[in-house]
Order: structure tokens, then sequence, then C-alpha cells
């Protein structure tokens, strides 16, 4: 949708007044727009942008005409919000998210996850392409994360450092709970019913700050640490959604396999991300949408 928006009607910019008030002048100014208060907010990894497209009754919006939005600038990120109902739910799901490598501090990579919050969003599915540690996966395996290793986190780069903000959470909040068990076990279940058993993993995520990929060194490190698939997202909005108290699930699709031997002639390449991206988009697409039919809220 080509949304003309006039001047003086877009909020002040966020760095003009508090970073709360800008997330929800920017949240109002879309539900303003005639979106839906959506109940599920979805994120689409690199190359799986197709779950937008199932939503029906569609209002989308450029992330250059949204006030305070970050741009999009990575191949198989689209940069548009869409907003409309998955199996009867209302959702709005980001075609495009943000990482460090473009550039942005780790705050603005999550801002979509508070301005989702003040939306109105109970429950956030994430996604994301990732090179399988784990010498058990495949190519083109969908991992439900259970865990996570926040390796900028090590080195302080967190989204929650600075003043906290008491109206999104709390200060020092739990993330041992960060991966919702009911919604693992209904993603298991529902993945069971589709079909899905032989490449359906659980394990734990790891990200670093990209936009290299590995070395070898690094991918052996990573995989004696406990990482089963390493990328370059999620982790930092998984924490935001979280310190706001939001439900979690995120996925892994597993478009490469982390290179762990010197003779191999295997090299990491977003052009292979984004085609195991396309050969699978259909059956997590119907993974996601199944689910959705099936998370409650009050
Ligand atoms: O995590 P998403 O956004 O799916 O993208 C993954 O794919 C890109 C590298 O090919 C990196 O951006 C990595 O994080
Ligand atoms: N860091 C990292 N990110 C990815 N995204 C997709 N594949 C990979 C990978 O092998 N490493």
């Amino acid at each position: 949708m080509g949304l003309k928006i006039l001047e003086e009607h877009k909020p002040q910019s966020l760095s003009q007044k508090s970073h709360f008030t800008g997330c929800k002048s920017t949240a109002e100014w879309l539900l303003a727009q005639k979106a839906a208060r959506p109940q599920v907010g979805i994120v689409c990894g690199s190359g799986l942008g197709g779950l937008g497209e199932m939503l029906k009754d569609q209002v989308v919006f450029k992330y250059e005409d949204i006030p305070s939005f970050p741009q999009s600038t990575v191949l198989g990120h689209t940069g548009q919000l869409v907003f409309g109902m998955l199996e009867g739910k209302p959702c709005v799901c980001m075609q495009g998210r943000f990482h460090l490598y473009e550039g942005h501090p780790v705050q603005k990579t999550t801002l979509p996850m508070r301005i989702f919050k003040l939306l109105g969003v109970k429950t956030v599915i994430l996604t994301n392409a990732a090179g399988g540690l784990n010498e058990d996966y495949k190519v083109g395996d969908i991992m439900i994360i259970k865990d996570h290793i926040n390796m900028p986190g090590f080195a302080g780069v967190n989204p929650l450092a600075g003043k906290n903000d008491e109206r999104f959470g709390v200060r020092f909040p739990c993330m041992s709970d960060a991966y919702d068990r009911d919604l693992r076990q209904l993603a298991q279940d529902v993945g069971e019913e589709l079909g899905y058993k032989d490449f359906l993993r659980e394990g734990v995520y790891c990200v670093l700050g990209g936009p290299s990929y590995e070395t070898i060194a690094e991918c052996r490190m990573l995989h004696r640490l406990g990482a089963d698939a390493v990328g370059m997202s999620t982790v930092h909005e998984v924490i935001v959604a979280r310190h706001c108290g939001m439900r979690v699930f995120a996925l892994s699709l597993i478009t490469n396999k982390a290179v762990m031997d010197y003779n191999s002639e295997e090299k990491a390449n977003h052009e292979e991300v984004l085609q195991t991206g396309k050969q699978r988009a259909e059956q997590l697409e119907k993974l996601v949408s199944s689910m959705v039919s099936r998370i409650k809220h009050n």
C-alpha cells in the first residue's frame, strides 16, 4: 500500500523524546492507519519473507514510511511491515529485520519488539537462517530454538544496557525461560502431524556480530561450547521481547553446514542461504501458520 504521510502527522523522531514515548507514538501512528491490533508478531529471517504473504486482508507499510523505523539493507529482507489475519488471528509480520553488522546500534535492531509490545502483541515468532554446527544436522533442517548463547553480550553488547525503563520491564530480566516451553511443545506436535519429524530439531542458537562468516576454528569452538547453530540475529530481539513480557518462539532454518574441516572445499555464502530458504519456505510457512491457528491468548 503506498501510504502518503503528511509531514505534520509524522511523530517526532525517537531521539527527540523519550524512547518509550517515541515507541508509543510509532505504535499509535500504525494503528491510526487502520492496522488491526495484532496478537502475534512474526519476524522473517533471510529469504523467509514469504511468511508475510500468508496474511489475509493486508495493510502494508514500507519501513521508510514508518516514523522512527530503521531501514533494511540486506538482500532477502524486503523491508516492510505487514498487518493482516493469519488463521483468523490478527498478526503483524516484519519482512526484514535489522542486524548489528548493518551498522545499527543494538537498541535500534530491537526497536520493533517494543513497538510490537505497544501494538498489543502477546506472542512473538522469530525465524532465521543459520549455519548448522551440530554434525547431525543437515541443510534444510528446521531447528526449534530452546536456548541461546549471546556472544556479543559477553563483550557488553546487550540491547538492555543503559538506563532501564520500568514501563518496559525490570532491570535484570531472567533468560532461563526465554523460549516458551509450551510453544516449543506445540511446534513438536504440529511438526509431527505435518510429517516433519525427519527434519525437525531442537537446539541452541549462538549469535555473533557478523557480517563475516565463521572461521573453522570459530565453528569448532562454538560447537564445543554447546551451540547447535550459528547466526547473526534473533537473540537481541528475544532479550527485548522477554524483557517486556511477550512470549517467544523462535526457529532456525539450517541453510548451510558450518565448515569444521580444514580439508573441506565448502564455503559459507549468502546465495546458498537464500536458496535453502526458498526450498524450505513452504514447510516453514505451514509450521508457523499451523502453530498460530492453535495459539491461545486470554
Ligand atoms: O538471521 P537472518 O536475518 O535470518 O540472516 C542470516 O543470514 C545472513 C547471512 O547469510 C545473516 O544476516 C544471518 O543472520
Ligand atoms: N554467522 C552465520 N550466519 C549464518 N546465517 C546463515 N548461515 C550462517 C552461518 O553459517 N553463519
